[in-house]
């Protein structure tokens, strides 16, 4: 078992609109033997704690942030719940754990408290960020992307996307909702989840840093972006003005990129639009370095970049970026002027 000393622990957000379905799912992931050595935080709006006691049973290891959203008022309660909830490992009070589980509030934007699991010292050798599984209800999902900005903001993060209680809608329905969600997000994997389906070990273990899952998972966010990409410059008609002003682009190069310059010009980006940056995954082709790099980060936050063994297939560089109220042409321009990139003629539609 990891999760000891050294080896940091991997921390899953699991997320949702209210009511969604992220306490029933985390029963079910929860019952997998591959995830019995999982810990979990809950984080709930008030004094009623109800979702704990569901999972209590499940789990010894759950601890309960009482105040406030974990997004906004309780940095510290969750840097404080995470530590203590180590500490408590390493001093044998509570089983080995190597996967911790953080189910936020309905109302939550994950994106801060990925940078708080990056940005804070005490956690960031200790903790890195798996899987953001973000839960969309089947029946009401439409309906929370449209009214809701936490809503679009939870589905543009994610890694996996559950789109549950598939069991109350019709099949036109969930069709309707995956082509506006993969829109939204076309990194993300899609996995449909009733109350009876078992939930899939692959939303929360095969990750970025998974030397067994990397690869498959980086190809799986460039082949979705592929077709992405064919959907945007083909005839397909796609009515974004639906997502706010969310969309994803994808910028490539064909040279290598120097990795200074690339990190010069990532820092002043997420600088000058973090906030509108929601997430940037994707592949570099770095001069001198034979293995691909891959980098993501979240908002603020850019994670460790890690390595492919191998490239994918014949594209180089290519990074998914997913954005709100940010021009993509901008983007392009300082990203091929700062790398020293010649400009690249638009293909005709
Ligand atoms: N029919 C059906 N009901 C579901 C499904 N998933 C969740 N529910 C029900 O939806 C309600 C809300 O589910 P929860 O798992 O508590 O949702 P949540 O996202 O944790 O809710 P909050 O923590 O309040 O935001 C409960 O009554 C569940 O039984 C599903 O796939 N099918």
């Amino acid at each position: 078992m990891s999760g000891g000393w050294g080896e940091p622990v991997t921390v899953n957000l699991l997320t949702g609109f209210l009511g969604s379905g992220k306490t029933s799912l985390l029963k079910r992931l929860l019952s997998l033997p591959s995830l019995t050595d999982t810990a979990v935080l809950i984080n709930e709006f008030g004094e009623v704690g109800l979702d704990h006691l569901l999972v209590e049973e499940v789990d010894e290891e759950v601890v309960l942030l009482k105040s406030g959203c974990v997004c906004c008022t309780i940095r510290g309660d969750l840097r404080d719940a995470i530590g203590g909830l180590m500490g408590k490992m390493r001093r044998g009070e509570v089983p080995a754990f190597s996967r911790l589980v953080i189910e936020t509030t309905g109302l939550a934007d994950p994106a801060p408290i990925v940078a708080t699991l990056q940005a804070e010292p005490s956690l960031r050798h200790h903790v890195r960020l798996g899987n953001v599984v973000t839960v969309v209800d089947a029946v009401d999902g439409l309906h929370n992307l449209d009214g809701f900005p936490e809503a679009l903001r939870q589905a543009a993060v994610a890694d996996r996307i559950v789109v549950s209680k598939t069991d109350l809608a019709a099949t036109d329905a969930i069709d309707a909702l995956e082509r506006r969600l993969h829109e939204l997000n076309p990194t993300a994997l899609f996995h449909r989840s009733d109350m009876e389906s078992a939930a899939p070990e692959l939303l929360l273990l095969q990750d970025v840093h998974d030397l067994e899952g990397r690869s498959a998972e980086v190809r799986r966010w460039l082949a979705a972006e592929t077709s992405h990409a064919v959907a945007e410059h083909g005839h397909h008609h796609v009515d974004r003005s639906r997502h706010g002003e969310i969309r994803a682009f994808c910028l490539t190069a064909d040279e290598p990129v120097d990795w200074a310059a690339f990190g010069l010009w990532l820092t002043m980006l997420l600088n000058r639009h973090g906030s509108e940056i929601l997430r940037v995954k994707g592949l570099l082709d770095i001069a001198g370095v034979e293995r691909p790099v891959v980098v993501q980060g979240v908002q603020h936050t850019v994670h460790r970049p890690e390595h492919l063994e191998r490239w994918p297939d014949e594209a180089r560089t290519r990074l998914v970026v997913i954005a709100r109220n940010l021009e993509p042409a901008l983007v392009e321009r300082s990203f091929r002027a700062f790398l020293g990139l010649t400009a690249r003629v638009a293909a005709p539609a």
